[in-house]
């Protein structure tokens, strides 16, 4: 069958209504992990606060998972960690009819103070699944083989929503062609080759990281720091504000166009320079979508870039595609 959940977008996250147990929670759908943690009513009421929490046993389907036990770290600092069952899991139309489901015991305060989501959807492979004392599959593998083709897609929209279908690609949803790369999962990522980018037109070699991974949960566009350096040396006004946390530049600016290679087959993907601005942080002073990954292997192309193209995550041949729209 195919699926599909429309997100609805909220600053820097796309939330999709997905059913557990009959009760409906908002997550948020990240291909840069593998876990699938929901707001409990173990939790305190303090952190529940106006999230939605998962109740299991108002559900007549949920099955315990005794002495196992889930903790997440994401690179952002912020973490949850808790308990494990099992339960019917419907989004859109798809159903994994035992997906292992991560009760919450304890959240960071950044996920108290989100209240627009309930939980998060890990998309990612497997075998970065944080379940002791053996990982679980993602709600994409579980589903994988009931779907017509072992695809979702993601076609996130600026501000309003977008939209995750599993099974098939809408082909109405892109224009030309798609461009596809072949994705090294060995990292648990869809992690593919990028050693080039773009700035206003002009293409350069990445002399410093080699690949990037595809992650709907990250906001920004995290590139070397080399090449970020280089793209604000382009940007008038531009510095690196460590009370930001990343370069700022006067919102009047005039900020070029910026590509990532995708693959090594060439395609580069151009994000128009208008559409790289990520927030005013007061004073006439903006933030950029582009930012430095800290100095890590891999690139993190978020939402900043997911958000220009329509993106198929294919774990048939394990491979990453993206088309214009
Ligand atoms: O924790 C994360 C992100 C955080 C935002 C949501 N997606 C996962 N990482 C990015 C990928 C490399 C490992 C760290």
């Amino acid at each position: 069958g195919e699926v599909s959940a429309t997100p609805e977008p909220n600053e820097s996250e796309y939330l999709s209504p997905v059913s557990i147990g009959g009760q409906t929670l908002n997550l948020d759908f990240d291909t840069g992990s593998a876990d699938l943690w929901v707001f409990s009513t173990s939790l305190s009421s303090s952190s529940i606060g106006q999230h939605a929490a998962f109740d299991p046993s108002k559900s007549s389907t949920w099955e315990d998972y005794p002495g196992a036990s889930w903790q997440i770290m994401y690179g952002d600092g912020s973490g949850a960690s808790g308990t494990v069952g099992f339960d019917v899991v419907e989004v859109g139309g798809a159903t994994a009819s035992r997906q292992a489901v991560e009760i919450a015991t304890k959240v960071s305060s950044s996920f108290v103070s989100d209240v627009n989501n309930d939980g998060l959807l890990g998309l990612g492979f497997s075998k970065i699944n944080t379940i002791e004392p053996q990982p679980q599959k993602t709600f994409f593998e579980s589903v994988l083989p009931k779907l017509d083709q072992p695809v979702f897609t993601a076609d996130l929209e600026d501000d309003a929503a977008g939209t995750y279908e599993f099974g098939r690609v809408d082909t109405t949803k892109y224009t030309g062609m798609l461009h596809v790369t072949p994705v090294d999962s060995s990292n648990g990522f869809w992690e593919f080759a990028s050693t080039a980018y773009s700035i206003g037109g002009t293409t350069y070699q990445n002399s410093g990281a080699s690949t990037a991974i595809a992650d709907t949960g990250t906001s920004l566009l995290l590139v070397d720091d080399n090449v970020a350096q280089a793209f604000y040396a382009q940007v008038q006004g531009s510095q690196l504000s460590r009370t930001a946390g990343g370069y700022v530049y006067p919102c009047s600016a005039q900020v070029p166009d910026f590509g990532v290679q995708i693959g090594s087959s060439g395609f580069i993907a151009t994000i128009p320079g208008s559409d790289i601005t990520f927030a005013e942080v007061g004073q006439g002073t903006c933030f950029g979508g582009v930012q430095g990954n800290g100095g890590g292997g891999i690139q993190i192309f978020g939402d900043v870039l997911l958000k220009q193209y329509f993106a198929v995550f294919n774990g048939g041949n394990e491979s990453f595609g993206i088309a214009a729209k």
